[in-house]
């Protein structure tokens, strides 16, 4: 996948690696690549390298884990960085504490270390964590240019799909209306929005669109983004304001959103993208979300899959997987 990278002189890769490591720019989802001479460093928001260095799109390997840097060689875990926050997933309290220490010695910038105590559950997905490190659950996290303010235990927040909501985000046009019906903090709706669209934003988790609202805000797009907590079946289904409004929509909720394709019938305009996840075996990675969108859909609407391809793997056998669907009539 095109990815957004700093290409320098191979000579000055680690320097120039570590200089964007300290701002918190290395995207750490896809590999550094070495060809010709040049060193490919992903970074995770372009706007903000500095003006020195070059800025170009290539297609780099998706890295599925993160190891850890130089000085944590002897941690084989994997980790996330949420701004400051660094997650980690290990089960051994020994090593666990072992690690932490390492990462907050390390000259990573790290306000605290978690460590995963759950799986994601429930309907809002959030996990719990145990503090490994540091203080808090908080952190802000800038991602392609945009700021986002996250208590990672009362929201949900991925920074891995990063790259997926970017490739979604370009094909924004201004004037546009988009929804998105689980919103979360706004990692869709809010780079949306600095593009000129109009937005709304739903979520079942007050603590969700308290963010979504204080992250608008952040971001100077507040005139732009509603913000609505509630089942978003209830939101659309209690007021016809958004019904035949909708010329994009968001479906990021992979278990479970076909039970919600009526409700984004209700919403699509006369010529609606809708941007589906859904998680499937790899057997069949698109048919069964195809099909019961044609079913909620083609009585009443023409339906063309643009677009369908994996963002990552979720169990073995299984992936995650994106179907950009236009409905037109
Ligand atoms: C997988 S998260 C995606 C959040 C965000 N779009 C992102 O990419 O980070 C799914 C979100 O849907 C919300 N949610 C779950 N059921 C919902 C419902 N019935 N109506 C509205 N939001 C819901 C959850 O609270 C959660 O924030």
């Amino acid at each position: 996948m095109s990815v957004q990278c700093v290409r320098v002189d191979r000579e000055a890769g680690e320097e120039t690696r570590q200089r964007l490591a300290e701002v918190d720019l290395v995207e750490d989802g896809y590999d550094i690549v070495v060809e010709d001479g040049w060193l490919y460093i992903p970074v995770t928001d372009p706007a903000s390298v500095p003006a020195d260095l070059d800025v170009v799109a290539r297609d780099l390997p998706v890295r599925e884990t993160q190891t850890m840097p130089g000085d944590l060689v002897d941690f084989t875990a994997s980790y996330e960085r949420i701004g400051d926050v660094i997650v980690v997933d290990e089960d051994d309290p020994e090593r666990a504490a072992a690690l932490a220490d390492a990462l907050m010695d390390s000259d990573l910038p790290v306000r605290t270390v978690l460590n995963r105590a759950s799986k994601i559950k429930g309907e809002t997905r959030v996990r719990d964590w145990e503090i490994l490190a540091g203080d808090g659950t908080e952190a802000v996290h800038r991602e392609y240019g945009c700021e986002f303010a996250i208590d990672l235990a009362k929201v949900y927040f991925s920074p891995r799909l990063a790259t997926e909501r970017h490739r979604v985000v370009e094909q924004v046009s201004e004037g546009e209306r988009a929804f998105d019906m689980f919103a979360g903090v706004g990692p869709f709706v809010i780079p949306f929005a600095t593009r000129g669209a109009e937005c709304v934003g739903c979520d079942v988790n007050e603590a969700a669109i308290e963010y979504l609202r204080e992250n608008a805000e952040r971001n100077g797009v507040e005139d732009r983004i509603t913000a609505i907590r509630g089942d978003v079946r209830d939101v659309v289904a209690g007021s016809s304001e958004y019904v035949d409004w909708a010329d994009r929509i968001v479906m990021n909720l992979p278990h479970s959103a076909d039970e919600f394709l009526d409700t984004a019938v209700e919403l699509a305009g006369d010529d609606c993208v809708i941007h589906y996840y859904d998680i499937q075996h790899e057997d069949d990675l698109f048919g069964p979300g195809e099909r019961a969108i044609r079913e909620a859909a083609e009585s009443e609407y023409d339906v063309t899959v643009e677009t369908r391809h994996p963002v990552r793997s979720y169990a073995p056998h299984e992936q995650n997987v994106v179907m950009d669907v236009r409905l037109t009539r």
